[in-house]
């Protein structure tokens, strides 16, 4: 019996053996734990949950109130705020939680915007999310972003073992949640995964204030006025992805053997694509669209980034392969726009 199972059982006054057995029974319908859930990819990833093992298999969890969408999708949410390592302890041992997914972070543009509260989020929040890992034995996801690169990295391709020297916060405090999940992995045998994402697109989920977020506003304002300002110029491409395809290969990884992983930390993408090549796409569904380009502080973070993802260890590994290219991706995005908000 470890360290950390009797240190715990002592705590909350309960048989050690306990703890080991369910640690022990991950079972194949495991209870997740999402942080930070009520951003662009929680909510969507727990209704996937839901749908593949059960209601009462995942649990949405934010510093947020959630808005009435969240509501009426009758998913379990409770407030947790992951600096506060004891709550999340009681969280974890009262609903049994196997795996945790941990999406609390500032992105890449309000990061730079505060870089103490990006700090505490994305390193001391990560960190509290490796120990829980550690003491309860739990599987753990953190995404990584194409923003852990930086401009000395090949840009196009940008492999997975490279130079990484990123220039923005958001993209330091992600390197450094890869090195410690692969660390924690290593030496205390922690079953840690990360993805690497390109900027993701959603209809439903608005983007929480990064440098990619460009690509889903246009289509709001495609709809809504024909009008489109963007603040990056007409050729910067990065890699971009549907947001059913990231949600699905966050599945599909945590369900692959661990064994069968050469590797914890992978690039995963789609698409690549530029303002002015994703304008010309919704042009040929909204011919009076037009666009204006008026440069902002992103610019300099984007052009900082992967061009081109090469994700053909995700490919190989695991069989990773996404569904969505930029026409799907039109498509798919209006239709649903205009489902959801009767454009
Ligand atoms: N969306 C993308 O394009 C993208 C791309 C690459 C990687 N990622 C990564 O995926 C994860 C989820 O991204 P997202 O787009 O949903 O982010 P988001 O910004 O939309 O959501 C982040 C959530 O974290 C919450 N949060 C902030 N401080 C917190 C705290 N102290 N405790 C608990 N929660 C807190 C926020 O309230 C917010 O709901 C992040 O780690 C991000 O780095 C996202
Ligand atoms: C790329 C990703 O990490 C996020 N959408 C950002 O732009 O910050």
């Amino acid at each position: 019996m470890n360290s950390s199972c009797q240190f715990l059982a002592k705590r909350l006054l309960i048989s050690p053996y306990k703890i080991l057995s369910r640690n022990l029974s991950s079972s194949s319908s495991p209870k997740v734990l999402i942080t930070g859930g009520l951003g662009q990819l929680g909510p969507g990833l727990a209704t996937l949950i839901s749908q593949r093992y059960g209601k009462d298999s995942v649990i949405l969890s934010d510093i947020v109130k959630p808005n009435k969408e969240i509501e009426k999708k009758e998913i379990n949410y409770l407030y947790a705020d992951v600096l506060d390592l004891p709550n999340l302890q009681q969280i974890i041992v009262n609903n049994k939680i196997d795996w945790i997914i941990h999406f609390s972070a500032l992105l890449s543009a309000v990061g730079e915007k505060n870089v103490p509260l990006a700090l505490s989020v994305n390193v001391t929040g990560m960190q509290n999310i490796l120990e829980l890992a550690k003491q309860f034995r739990l599987k753990v996801f953190i995404p990584s972003t194409i923003g852990a690169f930086g401009p000395e990295s090949p840009r196009n391709p940008t492999p997975d073992l490279t130079i990484q020297r990123p220039k923005t916060i958001y993209g330091v405090t992600k390197v450094y949640a890869e090195l410690l999940g692969e660390y924690y992995s290593k030496k205390f045998n922690i079953d840690f995964r990360c993805l690497r994402f390109p900027g993701i697109i959603s209809a439903d989920t608005q983007p929480g204030g990064g440098t990619t977020d460009y690509a889903v506003k246009i289509f709001h304002d495609a709809l809504e006025t024909k009008k489109f300002e963007c603040y990056l110029k007409a050729d910067t491409r990065l890699p971009m992805m549907y947001i059913d395809d990231c949600l699905n290969s966050v599945i599909q990884f945590m369900e692959y053997p661990s064994e069968k992983l050469n590797q914890r930390t992978y690039n995963i993408s789609a698409m690549s694509f530029t303002p002015e090549e994703i304008f010309l796409e919704i042009k040929k569904h909204i011919p009076e669209l037009q666009i204006d380009y008026k440069i902002d502080s992103r610019q300099e973070i984007a052009d900082s980034w992967p061009q081109v993802f090469d994700d053909s260890n995700a490919r190989k590994d695991w069989n990773w392969n996404p569904k969505y290219d930029l026409p799907n991706l039109v498509e798919k995005m209006l239709s649903e726009l205009r489902t959801i908000n009767k454009y």
